[in-house]
């Protein structure tokens, strides 16, 4: 019996984006450049995407109106650095309606408090300087992030190496590769501290 994406997404969620990269021919891995924003953030769920202008979140701002529990709000935010695209006001409101995370490619602020209320965000700067909040942009298309594309639903996983996304249509099939990786480098790993 074929299981759901929501089980190959929490199969996926334990193992290094590492493993997860590997086992899709090295493939799906964000621009390096989009890091997380505090020590030790890990992300794991079901992209919804936006596509914004640069410097500017207003469609940030309606997303939250519509998001669901276990949504990773992923952000094509033309690659701006100038301009922060969330902070810890809107990282507390996608807290409270149960976002697992954010993946941007642009800018945030507020890091420390971000980091303070356990919301992991994955960007590719950090700058105090404020968004404009005009629009325009869109809700739940593809869109390209890092240098992949993001589809809504895909599934997003974060950790301290980075971002890799998931096609939904592959979840399972990457998910069993991806833990046949992990398990390959246990043992390699066994071997290499036995022969110190
Ligand atoms: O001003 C904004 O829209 C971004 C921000 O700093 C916050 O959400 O705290
Ligand atoms: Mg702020």
């Amino acid at each position: 019996m074929s299981e759901s994406p929501q089980d190959a997404l929490a199969r996926l969620a334990v193992l290094p984006t590492a493993n997860i990269g590997d086992a899709m021919d090295r493939l799906g891995a964000l621009d390096s450049r989009i890091r997380a924003v505090w020590p030790g953030a890990r992300v794991a769920g079901r992209a919804f995407t936006i596509w914004t202008r640069s410097g500017d979140n207003a469609l940030i701002h309606q997303a939250l109106d519509v998001v669901r529990p276990g949504d990773v709000i992923v952000v094509n935010g033309g690659g701006d650095e100038s301009r922060a695209l969330i902070g810890e006001l809107i990282g507390q409101r996608a807290k409270n309606a149960g976002v697992a995370g954010f993946v941007i490619d642009g800018a945030v602020r507020d890091a420390e408090g971000l980091g303070e209320m356990g919301m992991p965000v994955f960007a590719r700067a950090v700058t105090p300087a404020g968004p404009y909040k005009n629009g325009p942009g869109h809700l739940g298309r593809t869109i390209a992030v890092g240098g992949v594309a993001v589809a809504p639903g895909d599934l997003i996983l974060g950790d301290a190496d980075g971002v890799v996304v998931v096609p939904l249509a592959e979840a399972e099939r990457v998910a069993q590769a991806a833990e046949a990786v992990f398990a390959n480098e246990e043992g390699k790993r066994a071997a290499i501290l036995e022969s110190a």
